[in-house]
């Protein structure tokens, strides 16, 4: 290739996914050189630390730990340190500057990427973050892209890897929530601070980017109803295997004429939905869209090598729109509303230990009606039997354990419901409460 034009990469950043994609770049530059028809140039890699270990062996005269001149000498600045501050500076100053700007950042996309969005607009150049929703998964592209032309109406996976890893070893191995945890860690799926991953908080940070770019919308991670996995005992995990269902940690966001609904949620799911063979650290996003109908995408959520998968894939398209100078126009957003979670639909499966006498299912399920709650399913197992099951009990003979099961209903009714059960005399107590998709 003659006169290739030279394109310069700052890498900010180089823990679990950083080092993997200064290894990429370096490994691979010939080649991507030829996808892209530009020579991409690994400037610098800015760290906080020198001496620090990584998970590449890269070479030390990159390292700086002048992020800002880096940034100001870029063509594109790929940000990888994570959280807000101070990520959301450097990101400002390069799309300022004209760089074009990749991030893997969902908690920062999720609370400031409209104002990030209309500043790369401002300065004609690029921001991109298919790193930031289930890692290796193409997911934002072809929402943004594939189905650009299409009404999306719902979205709904398992986004992040950290949890469905845990429950997912506590489902198949009953190995205990804190040692599955350390592993996710070690393993290089977890945040920085893994009660991002436990407390959903990631989750719903993608659910809002997710719900932005289906919709066409600018939503924020705190409108989205956020759930972690931090209740979820082996007890419950056992009920549903009684039930020939499974717990997963589920994002959902949905459009109506009404606006847009975001949750983020353990969630009990049959054992042969699809979801429920998403093992590991995978993930899976269901699109549901007017004219495609239902679409499926599967594949690694997280760890360094996969996520760093999708980081070049950004850099690819994002170095190929500058060498070809066409970026894409930045488009309006729509004004749709996020809706209250009282206004969602969906189904309880609500457990308890009530009283073994006559009358207890009667009272219960008048209170249902009550509250314009459905009943699809009850069922009472004596506490013996739900104990040899690995189901919590107590051994005590006088009371039984009842699991209730509704029809979809709205949210603020099923919930109501549930108040209502709790002060009731016979009821000793509620278990757990979870939500059902896909009966
Ligand atoms: N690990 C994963 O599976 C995935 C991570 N992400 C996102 O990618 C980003 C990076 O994640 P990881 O590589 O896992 O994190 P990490 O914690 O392994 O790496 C971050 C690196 O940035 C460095 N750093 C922090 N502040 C810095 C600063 N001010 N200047 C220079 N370096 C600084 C840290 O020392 C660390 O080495 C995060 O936004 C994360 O949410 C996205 C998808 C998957
Ligand atoms: N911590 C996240 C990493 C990827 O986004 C996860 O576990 O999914
Ligand atoms: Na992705």
């Amino acid at each position: 290739m003659t006169d290739v034009k030279q394109l310069k990469v700052a890498l900010l950043g180089a823990g679990t996914v950083g080092a993997q994609v200064a290894r990429i770049l370096l490994e691979d530059t010939t080649e991507l050189t030829r996808r892209v028809g530009a020579e991409l140039t690994l400037t610098g890699i800015a760290v906080r630390n020198l001496d620090s270990q990584r998970d590449a062996d890269l070479p030390a005269e990159l390292f700086t730990t002048d992020a800002n001149a880096l940034i100001t000498d870029a063509d594109v600045v790929i940000e990888l340190i994570g959280g807000i501050v101070p990520a959301s500076e450097y990101i400002r100053t390069a799309l300022s500057s004209g760089a074009a700007v990749i991030t893997g950042n969902k908690a920062l996309i999720a609370q400031q990427g409209a104002e990030l969005h209309a500043l790369a607009a401002e300065n004609n150049t690029v921001l991109a973050y298919e790193a930031a929703v289930a890692g290796a998964i193409p997911i934002l592209r072809p929402i943004s892209d594939s189905l650009g032309g299409d009404n999306i109406t719902k979205v709904m996976g398992i986004v992040n890897g950290t949890t469905n890893f845990i429950l997912d070893k506590m489902d198949t191995t009953g190995a205990a929530f804190d040692d599955v945890l350390a592993e996710a860690q070690a393993l290089g799926y977890a945040e920085a601070d893994p009660t991002a991953d436990v407390e959903g908080h990631d989750a719903a940070a993608k659910a809002a980017i997710l719900a932005s770019l289906a919709f066409h919308g600018n939503f924020t991670f705190d409108e989205v109803h956020c759930e972690g996995i931090t209740k979820i005992s082996a007890a419950d995990i056992a009920a549903a295997a009684q039930e020939n269902q499974v717990i997963k940690l589920l994002a959902i966001v949905a459009k109506s004429d009404a606006g847009v609904s975001m949750r983020v949620h353990p969630t009990l799911i049959s054992r042969d939905h699809p979801l429920a063979a998403v093992r590991g650290a995978y993930n899976a996003v269901f699109v549901e869209a007017e004219n495609a109908g239902d679409l499926m995408f599967y594949g690694q959520g997280a760890g360094g090598n996969p996520t760093a998968s999708a980081v070049m894939g950004d850099l690819v398209t994002t170095a190929r729109a500058l060498v070809a100078g066409a970026l894409t126009a930045p488009v309006e957003a729509n004004e749709l509303p996020a809706l209250a979670l009282d206004d969602v639909q969906t189904s309880y499966a609500v457990t308890m230990r009530v009283a073994d006498q006559s009358g207890v299912l009667a009272q219960i399920s008048s209170l249902f009606a009550e509250n314009n709650v459905s009943i699809e399913a009850m069922r009472q197992t004596a506490m013996d039997e739900a104990e040899a099951a690995g189901v919590q009990a107590n051994g005590d003979k006088a009371e039984a354990w009842l699991r209730i099961v509704t029809h979809v209903g709205r949210e603020a009714d099923l919930a109501a419901t549930v108040e209502k059960i709790r002060e009731l005399a016979v009821v000793k107590e509620i278990t757990s409460v979870l939500r059902v998709e896909g009966n």
